[in-house]
């Protein structure tokens, strides 16, 4: 079952951005105190909470809708794990075949940097057990053993005497199932790829309905190729293709078939989910907070700059790779009191098989939605040009708006740790974890949000006599009045769309303005 193979799998006290809440999605509980801009890392009243339900994994999402009769359980449809894995500990080499030249050879980075981040995928699994880390050198990638004669052997020897492996990990995106099967027939134990690796770290860390649904989609594939395997290691014992009794099908056709309908199964609920969220996307609009997301390799820091930037004391960063699973929303305040939602993401990473994306894209969708993309960067990792560019190719493939492309803020996180931190022109510098840098952040997140969704800060002198207070607490967002009891006069401080500005100067032509 989901997460039994490692202890880690903790629930996150994560809210799902599919949860609805009935009316108003990011409905405040309680308004910031006036003048008050919400300090990093507190709590308190100042905190927002988005949605009403305030429950943690499954919110039920149904609540008010017809239940359909024949939708599956994301449990059911996720089944036990195809990865053949098991509950128990693994004891894995972690292999990594070294391209040195041609075509091929990684730009960027290092096999010792790429073999340190498939260490670091293993770690996130507690009950998994490195026993050895393996670099060899290969010219042939592509081919069924992956490695030239010679160093297969001098790999299978180096496997072969360590003591109680069970299995090894080849740090390549995916191996196709002959290669596994060969090579699993040389070692004599079972070999993953990252596909398969990143899939049960998913498996152990999914809380959402969503995310498991997606994960169960991630499968198929995998469950396809075991498939494969297992009809031809049947048609090899007994010879020829058998048909099941009376259907007419072959064994391998009615299992076909099978995994078919349950891939529509997953693609229906998730296409369910969906059409829910985009009524709950309506309902957003409406309450008009502007959406951030925050988007970055995984591991960067994106959760903990959320609860600096947002004091959300239930949000766990954690040293620990695709900590975060589901796309969870937070709400938090501009400098200028406005009330913005800071949107979690998932983490990316190198190399990963585009069909594994793919299944998460539903989730990464919801960022065309949003008004602004934050691209957190930790600065000190040695690949972080590589991540970046991963990170960037990743957004393009999501067909996002370009708007949202060009207007992106980059954050560059964890300069504590680097002792002179030069700052770069593009950029803003950051400490998520100490605190550092968050109010120029903010500063630059508001201008770009104030010019994405066409608005504008500024402070009118209005006639208490007159319309206009009025008026503006209806066409804008009023953020502060201070009366002058003395003239009957107030400076009010407004959000205001530049549409209904332009309205604003035509009715009430000799108000007096200041625009910061
Ligand atoms: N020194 C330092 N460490 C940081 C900083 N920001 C985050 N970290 C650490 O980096 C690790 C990862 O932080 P998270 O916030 O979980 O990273 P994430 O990007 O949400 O990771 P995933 O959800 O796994 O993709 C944690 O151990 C954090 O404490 C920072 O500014 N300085
Ligand atoms: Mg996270």
């Amino acid at each position: 079952a989901l997460g039994a193979a490692a202890g880690r799998c903790r629930p996150l006290p994560a809210r799902s951005l599919g949860a609805a809440a009935p009316g108003c999605l990011w409905a405040p509980l309680r308004p910031p105190g006036r003048g008050e801009p919400p300090r990093a890392g507190g709590g308190g009243p100042r905190k927002w909470v988005v949605g009403a339900g305030g429950g943690e994994e499954e919110e039920e999402e149904d609540e008010g809708e017809e239940e359909d009769e024949d939708e599956a359980e994301p449990e059911e449809l996720l089944g036990p794990s195809p990865l053949a894995m098991g509950p128990g500990a693994q004891r894995v080499a972690v292999v990594h075949p070294a391209v040195k030249w041609g075509p091929k050879k990684p730009q960027l980075t290092t096999a010792e940097l790429q073999i340190a981040e498939a260490v670091a995928l293993v770690d996130t699994l507690q009950n998994w057990t490195i026993l050895d880390k393996i670099i060899i050198p290969t010219k042939t990638p592509d081919k069924k053993f992956v490695f030239g004669k010679g160093n297969f052997q001098v790999l299978t020897e180096k496997i072969k005497k360590l003591p109680h492996l069970t299995a090894v990990f080849l740090n390549v995106e995916r191996i196709s199932s002959l290669t596994k099967k060969e090579l699993e027939d040389a070692w004599g134990v079972k070999v993953f790829d990252r596909y398969i690796v990143v899939l049960h770290i998913f498996r152990c860390n999914a809380r959402t309905k969503e995310a498991k649904l997606q994960i169960a989609l991630a499968e198929i594939p995998l469950l396809r190729s075991n498939l494969k395997n297992e009809v031809s290691q049947l048609d090899q014992q007994r010879g020829g293709s058998r048909y099941i009794m009376g259907s007419g099908e072959t064994f391998m056709e009615t299992q076909n078939r099978l995994l078919k309908e349950k891939e529509l199964k997953i693609r229906y609920a998730l296409e369910k989910l969906r059409r829910k969220r985009s009524i709950l996307r309506n309902q957003r609009k409406k309450c008009e907070f502007p959406i951030i997301s925050v988007m970055g390799y995984t591991n960067c820091g994106k959760t903990t700059l959320i609860k600096a930037l947002t004091g959300e004391a239930g949000l766990q960063p954690k040293d620990q790779l695709f900590a975060t699973l589901d796309i969870t929303a937070h709400a938090g305040y501009l400098p200028s009191h406005m009330p913005v939602i800071y949107v979690d993401t998932i983490g990316f990473l190198s190399d990963l098989p585009h069909n594994l994306v793919e299944s998460f894209s539903a989730t990464l969708e919801e960022v065309a939605y949003s008004d602004l993309i934050v691209h957190v960067r930790d600065i000190t990792h040695p690949e972080t040009i590589l991540q970046k560019a991963s990170v960037l190719s990743v957004l393009k493939n999501l067909n996002l708006p370009s708007h949202l492309l060009e207007s992106m803020v980059e954050v560059h996180n964890k300069v504590d740790l680097i002792e002179r931190y030069k700052p770069e022109e593009n950029a803003v510098a950051i400490s998520a974890l100490r605190g550092h840098g968050l109010e120029e952040l903010k500063e630059e997140i508001e201008k770009r949000i104030l010019k994405a969704t066409g608005k504008k800060i500024l402070t009118v002198k209005v006639n208490l006599e007159g319309a206009q207070l009025s008026w503006l607490y209806k066409q804008a967002t009023v953020q502060e009045v201070e009366v002058t009891p003395e003239d009957g006069t107030a400076s009010v401080k407004v959000i205001i769309s530049n549409s209904a500005f332009g309205r604003y100067q035509k009715l009430f032509p000799n108000s007096k303005l200041f625009i910061p």
